[in-house]
């Protein structure tokens, strides 16, 4: 790895993602900062070939409720013969006064790894868990200064189609 190598998700070279079927779940709290997570999810998979029409969008009230929502989601598409390759559930937690942030950031990063692994299908983490408004617009690549900071929505759809592809792929 090179000496001024920076922190951050290296491009996978070679993705092609068309064909593929993608569930986005994302929360209504905090929805300025989700927003420009979601887009950069979406439009990260548009460049590697995945098409709009086979990139579902849903909407849940907060990230406490984000596992129960893929689960559900991802089972009802199997059962109707739409099946998804990949799932990101996408939410915002900003830590506030009480222990609530700490409950929430824990069942919710849980719930979301073990929605994966039940159904067999990739659910990437699209939790961003700040301890500051400014910590998350950052984050979401609209801080308030100059280098406006890095969207990870765009991280996460990329994840998305190199899982699915390696899931696909098997051994
Ligand atoms: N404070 C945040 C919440 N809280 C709401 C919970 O996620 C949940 O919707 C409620 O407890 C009812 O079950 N949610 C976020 O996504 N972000 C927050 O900062
Ligand atoms: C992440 C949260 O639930 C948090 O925003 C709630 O704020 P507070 O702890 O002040 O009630």
């Amino acid at each position: 790895m090179s000496k001024d190598f920076v922190k951050g998700l290296t491009v996978a070279d070679g993705l092609n993602g068309s064909g593929l079927r993608v569930l986005i779940v994302h929360t209504r709290w905090n929805l300025p900062i989700v927003e420009p997570l979601v887009q950069g999810a979406v439009n990260t998979m548009k460049s590697l070939g995945v098409s709009e029409s086979d990139i579902v969008i849903r909407q849940v009230p907060g990230s406490f409720e984000l596992p129960f929502a893929t689960q559900t989601l991802l089972a009802s598409a199997k059962a109707a013969g739409r099946p998804f390759d990949a799932a990101i559930p996408i939410g915002v937690l900003i830590k506030g006064s009480t222990m609530h942030f700490e409950y929430i950031a824990d069942a919710a990063s849980h719930g979301i790894m073990r929605v994966g692994l039940e159904a067999g299908i990739p659910v990437i983490f699209g939790l961003l868990t700040c301890l500051t408004e400014d910590q998350a617009l950052e984050r979401a690549g609209v801080g308030k200064g100059a280098s406006k900071g890095h969207n990870h929505g765009e991280d996460w759809g990329m994840g998305a189609v190199e899982m699915s592809l390696l899931a696909k792929k098997g051994a």
